[in-house]
């Protein structure tokens, strides 16, 4: 079950309100697939194939909760489930079991540049993306000048996307994220995106958002940009939740588990 409510709940003086709260989350993906028959049961099936479920167990009894101001890192390796984490806590997907409690308004960037209508111009997705996230029509007109603007796409931002390189796509994502002043934001992924002067951008940006949101979520391969970006961080591993701690235990019980020499250059392709 997911709930939202706007108002973080107080339930202690001393402490930061509640942002997130994640209790028993499980996640079983079910999909299923028309499997290839060989030759010998096609003729006797008579070229029927045979449907396959095939069931991933994406997350396992995750459990764990930030307060207000948290900016929280989640790493492991290809599959983990950090992806799965995110979508489920965005309310995009709901939980196979469990619990996700969120307060505010969240705004995703996951996979960056997903979703938007290539054959529209950059400057109409951005109309279209700010609608999805949930502002009002004046709101999205309000927002879009500042919006395009930040993209730093000059004329390309009146161009179909489909003539946009990929990071050129992501530019447009990621600000339209970034504008929608949200409560809890989630970022997969992104800093790895662009060049040079738009990561250091879209960091300087991320800096100045989780200062102002209530909480901030970071996926990233680039476990640098974790320990730079966050003040808390957890580890998954095949669904299930490893370690929670500060960004530096996490990444090196991390770092030693896969078993890789810490250096500049692994640290930022993990
Ligand atoms: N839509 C889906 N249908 C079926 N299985 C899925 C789906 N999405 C993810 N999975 C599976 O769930 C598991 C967790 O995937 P997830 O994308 O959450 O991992 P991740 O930690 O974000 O990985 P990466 O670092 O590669 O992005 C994987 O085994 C993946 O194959």
């Amino acid at each position: 079950m997911l709930s939202v409510s706007p108002d973080p709940v107080v339930e202690d003086a001393d402490e930061s309100p509640y942002a997130v709260r994640v209790e028993d989350l499980s996640i079983t993906y079910k999909t299923t697939f028309e499997r290839k028959p060989t030759l010998k049961q096609a003729l006797v099936r008579f070229g029927r194939g045979e449907r396959k479920v095939h069931t991933v167990e994406a997350l396992k009894n995750v459990s764990f909760d930030i307060r207000v101001g948290t900016a929280m890192g989640i790493i492991g390796s290809n599959g983990a489930g950090k992806s799965t984490l995110m979508r489920a806590m965005a309310g995009i997907l709901p939980p196979t079991s469990g619990n996700v409690e969120v307060w505010g308004r969240a705004s995703t960037l996951l996979a960056l540049g997903v979703g938007f209508n290539k054959a529209l111009s950059g400057r109409e997705n951005i109309v279209l993306g700010g609608l999805a996230a949930g502002l009002s029509r004046r709101e999205v007109e309000e927002r879009v000048e500042e919006i395009a603007e930040w993209t730093e796409l000059g004329e390309f931002i009146d161009m179909p996307m489909n003539t946009y390189s990929s990071g050129m796509a992501a530019r447009v994502g990621f600000s339209v994220a970034v504008h929608m002043r949200p409560d809890i934001l989630m970022i997969d992924e992104a800093l790895s995106t662009g060049d040079a002067h738009f990561r250091e951008k879209a960091s300087a940006k991320m800096a100045e958002l989780r200062d102002s949101a209530r909480a901030m979520f970071l996926i990233s391969h680039g476990l640098g940009s974790i320990s730079e970006m966050c003040n808390d961080c957890i580890w998954l591993d095949k669904g299930r939740l490893m370690m929670r701690g500060s960004p530096e235990e996490v990444i090196d019980a991390y770092m030693t588990y896969v078993k890789v020499k810490k250096s500049p250059t692994t640290t930022e392709e993990m």
